[in-house]
């Protein structure tokens, strides 16, 4: 599979094997179904993934046969080559070593950033003062918009409001020729995932295009975080039904998304497998391109994996898959399947690294950096566990909250109590100070 990037672009991507993406639509389209039957057709469509892998290879091995040793061995490796490009090696291309030719077919094709778009880009950039990590995310998401092929006759919302479900109207869309973006951005909290997906928005504010991207949450407090809403309200799934697919429910989420190329899911350690194939399964239905993944949309999920889990403990996008292959015998288990393998689909990634939220350089800021990372795994060391108690409110050596190092900190307390009053002590406090009237 062959990629290309604009010479100063750096993405730290990499690809799933073709047939793996093959096996993994397979299964996507299978849909779910009784236990048994669903095993066989799962069975059959690795099978048929198989046969075609295996067609291919010996069709390239026997048109590279040869009685002369020396031309064999060349070809050999040459064919060694292609093997491993199919098996899954990236070959990434700059755009300035294409023949004149190739590169003015890539920008009649929309293929190249225009160089207007690419000052923006920079502008927003540097207005966020994104480090390298974060630019590397930021320019993949926005260069995806811009290279985007658009669907070529959108049907307007009064028209599909009018004719009810007229599904019809949609074979008009063009899907993308190109394949969709599918982006994981991660990294702990604080080395600025959001400052990336308000660089984004910005982006598309200032192109006024900002309808072009829908930014999600699984709650309504991170999606508040966010200026987003819930994926249960935009895709109008139900908590407590199976079957939330109805007419009325597809009609409206069509209307919702009518314009939309980018979703955003944000906090995705909290997302339920079987949510990501329910947000997926409903866009597909949404744009009637069923067996087209999130209906071709392009979707980045943000989030740390070391943050808040899923409700309940239910199937995360990181549950083994030993623990999903006993899920199958269920129609909500075969759900979870295929969305922790749509989650597999995510093959580009970008982890930010430098925490943007701590960036002090003492000693002291330091130490409390390596604690805080250290604990997240669950590995404090013995000096972790000194610089933490030596915070502990009661000891001799601890500081008090009425010093005025320490009155604006975040307090971790066991109780409520606790923290109601402290709360309490400190907008009477802040009311005081700032010269306002507490109601
Ligand atoms: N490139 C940057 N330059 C300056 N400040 C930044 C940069 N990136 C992020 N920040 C600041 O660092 C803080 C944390 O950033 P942000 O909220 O985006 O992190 P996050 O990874 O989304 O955190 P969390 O997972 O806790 O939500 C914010 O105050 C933000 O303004």
């Amino acid at each position: 599979m062959t990629k290309f990037f604009q010479a100063e672009d750096d993405p730290f991507t990499y690809e799933l094997s073709q047939t793996k993406q093959d096996a993994i639509e397979a299964v996507q389209n299978v849909g779910p179904q009784a236990s048994t039957q669903w095993r066989q057709a799962v069975s059959t469509a690795k099978q048929c993934v198989l046969d075609q892998r295996n067609r291919a290879l010996n069709l390239s091995d026997s048109n590279e046969t040869s009685d002369d040793p020396k031309r064999a061995g060349v070809r050999t490796s040459a064919n060694s080559r292609a093997r491993k490009a199919r098996e899954g090696n990236v070959v990434v291309t700059s755009i300035d070593s294409l023949p004149e030719c190739e590169r003015a077919q890539l920008e009649t094709a929309g293929s190249v950033i225009k160089p207007a778009d690419k000052e923006l880009m920079n502008q927003v950039s540097d207005k966020f003062s994104l480090n390298v990590d974060q630019k590397r995310a930021y320019k993949l998401v926005v260069s995806a918009l811009l290279t985007d092929i658009q669907p070529a006759t959108r049907p307007q919302s009064q028209q599909l409001i009018d004719n009810d479900i007229d599904f019809g109207q949609f074979a008009a869309f063009a899907p993308p020729t190109k394949d969709p973006l599918r982006m994981y951005l991660g990294g702990i909290g604080g080395t600025g995932k959001s400052q990336v997906v308000n660089g984004i928005l910005l982006f598309l504010e200032r192109k006024n295009e900002s309808y072009k991207c829908l930014v999600l949450a699984p709650t309504g407090s991170a999606a508040s975080l966010v200026d987003g809403s819930t994926y249960h309200s935009t895709l109008s799934l139900s908590i407590d039904s199976e079957d939330s697919a109805t007419q009325t429910r597809i009609t409206s989420i069509a209307s919702k998304f009518k314009s939309v190329r980018l979703i955003i899911v944000h906090e995705v350690s909290m997302l339920l497998c079987k949510d990501l194939y329910t947000i997926s399964h409903q866009l597909e239905s949404a744009f009637k391109q069923v067996g087209t993944m999130f209906g071709g949309l392009h979707v980045l999920l943000a989030g740390d994996f070391g943050q808040l889990p899923p409700v309940g403990w239910s199937c995360s996008l990181y549950s083994s898959h030993a623990s999903l292959s006993s899920l199958a015998v269920s129609v909500k288990g075969q759900k979870d399947v295929m969305g922790w393998s749509l989650w597999h689909t995510f093959t580009t990634v970008v982890i930010l690294r430098i925490n943007m939220r701590q960036r002090g350089e003492s000693e002291g800021d330091s130490g409390y950096r390596t604690a805080l990372g250290n604990m997240r795994y669950g590995k404090c060391t013995d000096a972790d566990i000194k610089l933490l108690n030596s915070r502990v409110l009661g000891s001799p050596s601890a500081p008090t909250l009425s010093d005025p190092r320490f009155r604006n900190v975040s307090v971790i307390t066991a109780w409520n109590f606790d923290r109601d009053a402290i709360n309490s002590v400190s907008c009477e406090r802040f009311a005081l100070e700032s010269g306002q009237k507490l109601v």
